[in-house]
């Protein structure tokens, strides 16, 4: 929970319009990037205030019963979502605690339908849920998620990245989007 002295989070003046497709941050990232092939491949896009919507269908491949989606791709859906706020509010950060609640079972095929917003900042600390619905926007409940986001400086991820990967994005910069509002380029 937030402390009592903690802020209503502000949507920074760059960040991208209502609407906005903000597309993968990082073409290997398992949430987002389309060239992961078993990627969740989740499209984000930007809401109105400091809130996100995003879709993914539920492949074969995220299966954990048969037939069932996996409980920790859904909390990567969940995480995924969340971390997309970061973006409007411009600000560098990492989940530090993801708290979630599996509601219903959700079955492959499924398109889960997703929504996050903030709901508060505190110093390098940013509050902020979550819910995913199944098949529609203001379909049945399936996973609902509570985070805490804490802000990272560039180098949490040039000093602890393996070498390999962050050599190949500072050699081809066009893996990490350059269409986000900001860019981290390590
Ligand atoms: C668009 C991008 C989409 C990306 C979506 C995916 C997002 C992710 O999955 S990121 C990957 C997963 N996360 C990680 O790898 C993070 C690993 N953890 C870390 O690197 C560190 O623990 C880190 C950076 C979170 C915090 O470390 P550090 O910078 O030393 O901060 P630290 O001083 O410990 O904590 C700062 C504050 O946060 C609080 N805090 C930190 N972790 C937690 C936690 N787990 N629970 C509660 N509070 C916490 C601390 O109590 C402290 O609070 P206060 O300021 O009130 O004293």
């Amino acid at each position: 929970m937030p402390p009592p002295d903690a802020r209503p989070p502000v949507r920074h003046p760059d960040a991208p319009e209502p609407g906005t497709l903000l597309g993968a941050h990082y073409d290997q990232c398992f949430g987002c990037g389309h060239e992961q092939p078993h990627g969740l491949r989740l499209d984000a896009t930007a809401g109105e205030g400091v809130s996100i919507t995003a879709e993914f269908t539920v492949q074969p491949a995220h299966q954990g019963a048969p037939g069932l989606a996996h409980g920790g791709v859904l909390a990567t859906a969940l995480d995924e979502t969340l971390g997309s706020l970061c973006w409007l509010l411009q600000t560098i950060a990492v989940t530090g605690r993801l708290e979630t609640d599996f509601v219903r079972p959700v079955p492959v095929g499924t398109v889960l339908h997703l929504s996050a917003r903030c709901t508060a900042v505190h110093g390098r600390k940013i509050f902020s849920s979550a819910v995913g619905r199944i098949g529609s926007p203001d379909g049945p409940v399936a996973v609902r998620a509570d985070a805490l986001f804490i802000e990272v400086p560039v180098a949490h991820f040039t000093d602890n990245g393996r070498d390999e990967d962050i050599k190949a994005v500072m050699e081809n910069p066009d893996r990490m989007k350059v269409t986000r509002a900001f860019e981290v380029n390590p």
